[in-house]
């Protein structure tokens, strides 16, 4: 018996006399590369006569296909009652915005899995677990954050806490003060969940951060001095390495202890995990700064707004706040470079639109055209505490050249807002989804440590909570694919040019 979306069998369906299920069998290739015995099901209502094609019941599977088969439960088509229906080229086919999207068209074989598909890699289920590794009053937890600042940072500790306290009954946990450095230089501090009750509602950390200060084997001593058995470790890329290294050498030392890492990067960077926490609150936060630039430019003549935001290899922020706002004419990331002059180039697109709206606004992300900056300022390369390069203020730069170019021959007299929110975006308390997100990324790590896993990493992968091997999210950074749809979008929304080439 063939099972409708809602459970129903096809008889029942047809007793109801409102809608029948028809379908066909026709072979394709899946969305990953194999054969399959395709069952299309189609939901037509009764009233349209149903094609010929579609309503041979010839092949009606058993019970059995059904179980194994790939099903497609497909939406109505024009052409399911206008078979006749003519079709023309779609033009998006000549369109700058998808010029180098590898698959422009969906094609008819492009499906979405329901739920996750079986083959290819998978990663452990996040949760408790039947048995767990320690006993709740012999635990002795810690929680450490480094990096930069992220929303929901404090959610993070408060639910740690919450979770191991309320789930576990566990009542001995310590906060590492000042990052990694914090474990041989600084005191710690008693976490309860009376403590941390109300610090989801603060920006930053409670425990302070900071960047360098990795010291693998006094990190560990230190662990062990003071009978530490459970390390949470808040962090980005570099924090999660730090994070790879202590458990290796907690595994080298066979010491009882679990160390959990929870991704935590404004960047939306770290690679495998579907989003980073924190991510989402930005992008809201960021809407104010460009909603700023853009009544101030549309109350002047000739205005031209350039909000800088994070993002130092990737434009996530940038991306996603552009798309979100509908303000901003052009946005310029890391990952697209750039150029000013010439035909297709920056210059030539704020004149355009200025003649055209009177007003313009540049959404730009910090890591953007670097390499085109330290070429023009000669800088000398700068790096933080923990290696990260450091970048030079693209907006600044950008701003001046505008400037330059627009008062060069008086061509145009512009009126020039620079907004630079990028602080103000990641200080902020996380919003409520959020808030929701970093409360599962605790509950899974706190499941993870007491089920006995270690050197671990939690998060979303194709929207299931997972544990993840540590080197996994460490070996690659996540970026904007300008050859995935959601920069065409982008392009498509703006209408900005590609800079894929210079045209002259
Ligand atoms: N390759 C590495 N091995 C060990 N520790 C690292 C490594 N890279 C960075 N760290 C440490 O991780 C912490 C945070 O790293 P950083 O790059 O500043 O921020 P984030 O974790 O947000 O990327 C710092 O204390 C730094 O010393
Ligand atoms: O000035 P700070 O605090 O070092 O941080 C600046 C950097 O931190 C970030 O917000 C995030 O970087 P991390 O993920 O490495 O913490 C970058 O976008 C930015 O370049
Ligand atoms: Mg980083």
């Amino acid at each position: 018996m063939i099972k409708a979306p809602n459970g129903s069998t096809k008889g029942q369906e047809a007793e109801k006399k409102e809608r029948v299920w028809s379908e066909t069998r026709l072979v394709g290739v899946s969305n990953n590369g194999k054969f399959n015995d395709i069952r299309w099901k189609s939901l037509i209502t009764c009233c349209y006569p149903i094609r010929a094609q579609t309503s041979n019941l010839s092949n009606t599977p058993t019970d059995e296909d059904d179980d194994e088969g790939f099903v497609l439960e497909d939406v109505p088509h024009l052409t399911n009652f206008l078979p006749d229906l003519p079709t023309y080229p779609n033009p998006l086919e000549y369109s700058q915005a998808y010029a180098i999207v590898k698959n422009t068209f969906v094609s008819s074989e492009d499906v979405v899995a329901h739920q996750a598909v079986q083959e290819g890699v998978h990663f452990r289920r996040a949760g408790p677990r039947e048995k767990v590794y320690f006993k709740p009053e012999e635990v002795r937890a810690c929680i450490v954050t480094c990096g930069g600042l992220c929303p929901g940072i404090n959610t993070v500790i408060r639910e740690i806490v919450c979770g191991l306290n309320f789930m576990y009954g566990v009542n001995n946990i310590l906060g590492i003060e000042g990052g990694y450095r914090g474990f041989y230089s600084r005191n710690t501090m008693e976490l309860t969940p009376k403590i941390v009750n109300d610090i989801h509602k603060r920006g930053g950390t409670i425990l302070q951060t900071s960047r360098g200060g990795h010291d693998t084997t006094k990190i560990v001593d230190n662990i062990q001095d003071r009978g530490i058995n459970q390390v949470y470790i808040i962090g980005g890329d570099g924090t999660q390495k730090g994070a790879a290294a202590i458990y290796k050498e907690v595994e080298r030392r066979r010491l009882h202890v679990a160390v959990a890492g929870i991704p935590k990067t404004i960047d939306n960077d770290i690679a495998v995990i579907d989003k980073s926490f924190g991510f989402d609150t930005a992008v809201e936060e960021a809407q104010r700064a460009i909603n700023a630039a853009h009544v101030e430019v549309e109350s002047v003549e000739n205005g031209v707004g350039i909000v800088k935001l994070m993002g130092r290899y990737s434009g996530f922020i940038a991306m996603f706040a552009t798309l979100a706002s509908r303000d901003v004419d052009c946005c310029l990331i890391p990952e697209s470079p750039f150029y000013l002059e010439g035909q297709g180039g920056l210059f030539e697109f704020i004149q355009q639109r200025l003649k055209e709206n009177g007003h313009v606004v540049i959404v730009l992300a910090e890591g953007a055209g670097q390499e085109y900056v330290s070429d023009s300022v000669n800088a000398v390369e700068e790096r933080d505490a923990s290696g990260n390069k450091l970048l030079i203020d693209i907006g600044q730069w950008l701003t001046q050249k505008i400037k330059n170019h627009f008062a060069t021959d008086k061509k145009m007299a512009i009126n020039m807002k620079y907004i630079d929110p990028t602080y103000m975006i990641r200080a902020v308390p996380s919003n409520a989804y959020d808030n929701i997100y970093c409360t599962l990324l605790a509950q899974s790590a706190v499941h993870g440590a007491m089920a006995g896993f270690s050197g671990f990493t939690v998060g979303p992968v194709n929207s299931r909570h997972a544990y993840i091997p540590i080197q996994r999210v460490t070996e690659a950074t996540n970026v904007v694919k300008l050859t995935d749809r959601m920069w065409a979008r982008l392009l498509a929304s703006t209408n900005q040019p590609t800079f894929l080439e210079k045209l002259e």
